[in-house]
C-alpha cells in the first residue's frame, strides 16, 4: 500500500527535485528509523564510497559506453538510476550532517571553476595571427 510520501513522489514527477527536498526527506527517513546515531560524517562517507563502487561495477568491463545508453535494456538503466541515486542521497546526507549547504556550495564552486578556466576563443580567426 502506498503511503503519503509515495503518493507525493508519484504526483511530483514533472517538477524539478531540489537538494533541499532530498535533504529534508533523508533527515526524516533517518529520524523515524532511529538511524541518526549511525549517520555520522565518517559512516556516511564510507557508505557513499561503497555506492560509488556499486555504480562503477555497472560500467566495469563494458568498454566505452555511448551517450544516452542506446543499447542498454530498461532493467540496466533502472539499475543505473538506483546506484546514481544512492550516491546522490548519501552525498546530500553527508553535507547535511556536516552542516553545509551543498547547493549553495556547488554554485559557489561553479563560479570559482569559471574563473580558473576562462573561456578561450578557439575560432580559427582568433588563432591565425
Ligand atoms: N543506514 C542506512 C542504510 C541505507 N540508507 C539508504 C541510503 C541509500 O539510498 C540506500 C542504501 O541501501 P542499501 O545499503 O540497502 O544499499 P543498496 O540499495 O545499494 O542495496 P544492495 O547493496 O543490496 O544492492 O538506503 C540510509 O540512508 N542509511
Amino acid at each position: 500500500m502506498k503511503n503519503s510520501h509515495d503518493e507525493c513522489i508519484t504526483t511530483s514527477k514533472s517538477k524539478d527535485v531540489s537538494l533541499g527536498e532530498l535533504r529534508d526527506r533523508l533527515a526524516e527517513f533517518a529520524s523515524v528509523r532511529g538511524w541518526d546515531q549511525f549517520h555520522s560524517p565518517r559512516n556516511l562517507l564510507l557508505a557513499l564510497v561503497g555506492e560509488v563502487g556499486e555504480l562503477s561495477e555497472i560500467f566495469q568491463w563494458k568498454g566505452e559506453v555511448a551517450k544516452g545508453l542506446p543499447n542498454w535494456t530498461s532493467a540496466e538503466k533502472e539499475h543505473l538510476e538506483e546506484e546514481l541515486s544512492d550516491v546522490l542521497l548519501y552525498l546530500v546526507r553527508l553535507a547535511d550532517v556536516c552542516g553545509l549547504d551543498l547547493g549553495r556550495a556547488a554554485l559557489t564552486k561553479l563560479v570559482k571553476n569559471a574563473r580558473k578556466y576562462p573561456v578561450v576563443n578557439s575560432s580559427p580567426s582568433a588563432t591565425s595571427n
